[in-house]
């Protein structure tokens, strides 16, 4: 029997204070995959990612993420749906005040948890995953963007994630340093989280090959696979 998919939208719209942006989506995510979701700037690509992690509502259609239903889901339940996801921004977003490993260290705690060794132990393999193994101690600002988004993604799959929502995580870093991380996205997805990332960097789509959607016309449109 065929797997459900981790994201199911079909024929969904979507409004920004009472403005609709989107209309019409389907969209399915199935474990394993790549999705690239492109567009000009103001189409709505950050708008989509939005309502699968709940910060926005759907306001029209049928719309599911990992089990939930995305048009009646409950306040109480966006966390423990937020706790499935991965959620990956281009400015970073780590906490400028405490170490890598200490912003590590913060996700876990609040998710739930609480053996230091266990904690140390996860810590030390999603550094190792990013390549950033002995970077624990450093600030934030001691890291370069590069690293700092090697950080962003290692907090990102310490829960292991089922999806990985990555808006425009190569946007604020030169065009060598984004192919490295969008390795480290697809190495990450070939291990078992789906992938959906925007991007305006269409060199990237012939370089590292995936679906594509483009969001124009206030339309999300499958373009190719
Ligand atoms: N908080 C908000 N309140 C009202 N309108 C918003 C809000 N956020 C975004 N919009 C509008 O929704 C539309 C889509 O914005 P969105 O950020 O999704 O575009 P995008 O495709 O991600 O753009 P970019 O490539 O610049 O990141 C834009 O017209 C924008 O002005």
């Amino acid at each position: 029997m065929e797997e459900q998919p981790l994201v199911s939208y079909k024929n969904v719209s979507i409004n920004q204070q009472g403005l609709g942006i989107l209309c019409d989506i389907d969209f399915e995510l199935h474990k394993g995959e790549f999705v690239y979701i492109i567009g000009k700037v103001g189409s709505g690509k950050s708008t989509f990612l939005k309502t699968i992690y709940g910060e926005l509502d759907v306001c029209e259609g049928e719309a599911w993420v990992l089990g939930y239903n995305m048009r009646t889901i409950k306040y109480k339940n966006i966390a423990p749906l937020r706790r499935k996801l991965g959620i990956v921004f281009q400015d970073f977003q780590l906490l400028t005040d405490r170490t890598v490993y200490e912003n590590l260290a913060f996700v876990l705690k609040a998710t739930g948890w609480k053996n230091r060794a266990e904690i140390d132990e996860r810590i030390n393999e999603v550094l190792e995953q990013v390549g950033m193994s002995n970077k624990g101690y450093k600030m934030p600002n001691e890291l370069s963007g590069g690293e700092q988004q090697r950080i962003v993604i290692a907090r990102a799959i310490l829960n292991k994630p089922e999806i990985i929502l990555a808006d425009e995580p190569t946007g604020n870093l030169d065009v060598e340093t984004g192919c490295r991380i969008v390795e480290l996205l697809r190495e990450i997805c070939s291990q078992g989280s789906a992938i959906i990332m925007t991007t305006h960097n269409l060199n990237l789509l012939s370089e590292y090959p995936g679906e594509v959607f483009r969001c124009e016309n206030h339309r999300m449109v499958k373009i190719s696979s």
